[in-house]
């Protein structure tokens, strides 16, 4: 159970001390229905010739004022006819206008930002991580990082990517201080609103940061390249032999065509980390790295490009490409 300021899943009007509590199934279908709009967002940026480098709303608006839009701009604003939408976005790929496809765009966008799709989305992922549904996955950081000799004297500083609560045991653990916590759309005080690609670069050493944690961030990335772009920017913030924290739904190592254990591990020191930790559990994998500064040379396409490395049905296409 969690406390939320606005409004249930349901839309009814709560107390900020109200807690809520959703059931797993509903969880789940939030998260699916969030990752479906994020997936034909992607489509239609595609046909539309849209770069959206960014998760960032006002980047969003920006490049679609841009290019298209009245039409988009209308449906992002004030959003209409949601059944007639909702059947243009199953059938995204066969439309043909730029008409059509700009007002799906802004139809997807009016439901992330202004139909609460994005704050839904991260109130799921938030029961997800109460006990009883198995905790935050920093739980299993600080149980390494204790297990390594770290205690609780406070000498290192962290950012957490991806932040839903400053109540996860990475900001009560004592290991670190302080926690800079941030994400798209702040959910709590203590949280920043902040893109993580669009984070001013540290200006010295002394800038950056032991610890850097970004739990199921990448798999929320839209495409390969942006999260490969992901995966090279935590080195700029990173002290040398920081280390990097990774939380990914296990089918994105196992159940891709694309990716598997070996072809991460080796991407990650092809960017100059050394593995230090690595657990599958029942639904994720959890990954402590080092950033060493030293880089395995490998084939010029090895990470650069795609690779099949299975074909069988049912298989997702995750991958990460630099
Ligand atoms: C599934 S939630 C995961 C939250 C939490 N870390 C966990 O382990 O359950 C993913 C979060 O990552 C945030 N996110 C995605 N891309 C981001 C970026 N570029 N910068 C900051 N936050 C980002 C999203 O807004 C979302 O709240």
């Amino acid at each position: 159970m969690i406390s939320r300021k606005r409004r249930t899943i349901t839309g009814r009007q709560v107390s900020a001390s109200v807690p809520v509590s959703i059931k797993p199934a509903k969880s789940r279908r939030i998260i699916r229905r969030f990752h479906f709009l994020i997936n034909k967002r992607h489509i239609l940026c595609n046909k539309l010739n849209i770069s959206l480098a960014d998760n960032d709303e006002n980047a969003n608006k920006t490049a679609i004022s841009n290019s298209l839009s009245l039409e988009l701009k209308k449906q992002y604003e004030i959003g209409t006819s949601r059944n007639d939408m909702e059947s243009y976005l199953l059938k995204v790929q066969s439309l043909q206008s730029d008409q059509e496809l700009a007002r799906c765009l802004g139809y997807i966008m009016h439901q992330i930002h202004n139909r609460g799709g994005l704050r839904d989305y991260q109130l799921a992922s938030r029961v997800g991580q109460t006990n009883n549904r198995g905790g935050d996955s920093s739980k299993i950081l600080v149980q390494w990082l204790q297990e390594m000799g770290h205690k609780s004297n406070g000498l290192l500083s962290a950012l957490e990517i991806g932040s839903l609560s400053t109540e996860n045991r990475i900001s009560t653990c004592g290991i670190f201080r302080p926690v800079i916590r941030i994400d798209l759309e702040s959910s709590q005080p203590g949280i920043q609103k902040q893109d993580f690609m669009q984070r001013p670069l540290p200006k010295s050493e002394n800038d950056k940061f032991d610890f850097i944690s970004c739990s199921l961030v990448l798999n929320f990335v839209p495409t390969p390249i942006q999260r490969g772009q992901m995966c090279a920017r935590f080195e700029q913030f990173l002290k040398t032999n920081g280390h990097l924290f990774v939380v990914l739904p296990l089918p994105c190592i196992n159940h891709s065509r694309y990716m598997n254990k070996d072809h991460f591990m080796q991407l990650m020191q092809f960017l100059g980390y050394s593995i230090i930790r690595y657990y599958e559990a029942k639904k994720l994998c959890y990954i402590l790295l080092r950033r060493t500064g030293i880089q395995h040379q490998h084939d010029d396409d090895k990470f650069s490009k795609k690779h099949k490395f299975y074909d069988k049905p049912g298989f997702n296409n995750f991958s990460i490409i630099l």
